[in-house]
């Protein structure tokens, strides 16, 4: 078995998660390959001393690897993403952030959790991503061009409220007057869209919403379409250029652009153990349908 690992920072409780995973993959002969980063930050620690191979970018990642490991929070999980692309390298992530919503494997239970990798005993949970394209072409978004969680427009550097004129497969839906428009897969329905009162979408749903971000009038509400719903949007507002996000990415572009999303042909392929399964974790992390009658 082939593992590539990937991290993004170093804390004192990074050593603990390390030598967990390090103890357990060496004794069952599985090779390590890690982010070139990464392994300086563990090498300049002492806390890896044997030699790896490390990769640096997604081009390395190939079909050889069986899964890709990150350690962090789910930002870390977001990048990960943008490391394995349509690879179809499978991502299980071993929280060592503070929500880690997407990261499946508690610090406490590593070495078990990592007998279900070895056993094989995980499902794949498929994950839709979403792309954008812009016209203009902006060179930022050319490289990475996609989102696992969201695409947002929101204003930048003013605190007026912009204007998303927005269409589906080419017919007008509304122009959205708010501070921003939220375009969220079922990942990232937990995340900034649930925040603007978006409702959660269980990962297997073939849907994207639309929840604006304070609109100033009582009808706006967020909408769920098919996710094979092309989106355009076009932004005009009283400063000249507007904010446009992929997961953690964010660029400014010009008013007036026009971008289109849709979803990706490819989809990101996440480790989903039995014990850690997402209607679980909706009830451990985000204490869904928390009540104390219950
Ligand atoms: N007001 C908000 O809720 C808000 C604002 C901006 C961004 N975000 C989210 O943060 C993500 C980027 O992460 P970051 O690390 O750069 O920012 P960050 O450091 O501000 O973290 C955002 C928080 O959102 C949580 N989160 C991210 N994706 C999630 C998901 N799919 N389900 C449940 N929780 C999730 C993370 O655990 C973290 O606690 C964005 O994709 C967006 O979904 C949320
Ligand atoms: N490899 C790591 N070792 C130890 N701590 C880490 C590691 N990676 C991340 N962390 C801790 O988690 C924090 C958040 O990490 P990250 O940006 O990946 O997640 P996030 O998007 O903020 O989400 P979350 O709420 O899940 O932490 C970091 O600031 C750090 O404190």
């Amino acid at each position: 078995m082939k593992v590539a690992i990937y991290g993004q920072y170093y804390q004192n409780s990074t050593e603990p998660i390390i030598n967990d995973i390090f103890v357990f993959f060496n004794k069952n002969n599985v090779e390590m390959i890690i982010e070139s980063h990464f392994l300086l930050m563990l090498n300049e620690r002492k806390i890896v001393e044997k030699k790896y191979k490390t990769f640096t970018s997604h081009t390395e990642l190939d079909a050889s690897f069986d899964m890709l490991i990150s350690i962090g929070g789910d930002g870390t999980i977001l990048r990960a993403a943008t490391l394995v692309r349509d690879s179809g390298i499978p991502i299980l992530g071993i929280n060592a952030g503070r929500l880690g919503f997407l990261a499946s494997v508690q610090k406490e239970n590593i070495a078990s959790f990592m007998q279900f990798v070895i056993d094989k005993k995980y499902t794949i949970s498929k994950r839709a991503l979403l792309s954008l394209t812009c016209s203009p072409p902006n060179e930022s978004i050319e490289e990475i061009n996609f989102a696992m969680n969201e695409i947002t427009v929101s204003r930048k550097d003013t605190t007026s409220m912009i204007t998303i004129d927005t269409y589906l497969n080419d017919e007008f839906l509304n122009s959205y007057w708010a501070d921003g428009l939220i375009i969220s897969t079922p990942t990232g329905s937990t995340g900034y869209s649930l925040s603007c009162g978006g409702p959660i979408l269980t990962p297997d749903v073939k849907s994207l919403v639309i929840t604006p971000i304070a609109p100033h009038n009582l009808t706006a509400r967020p909408l769920v379409v098919p996710d094979e719903t092309e989106i355009r949007l076009k932004v005009s507002g009283r400063e000249e250029y507007y904010l446009v996000s992929l997961d953690s990415r964010v660029t400014s572009i010009k008013n007036e652009s026009i971008l289109t999303l849709k979803k990706t042909p490819f989809q990101i392929n996440m480790v989903e153990i039995p014990e850690e399964t997402f209607l679980k974790t909706l009830r451990s992390k985000l204490l869904w349908g928390e009540d104390k009658r219950n």
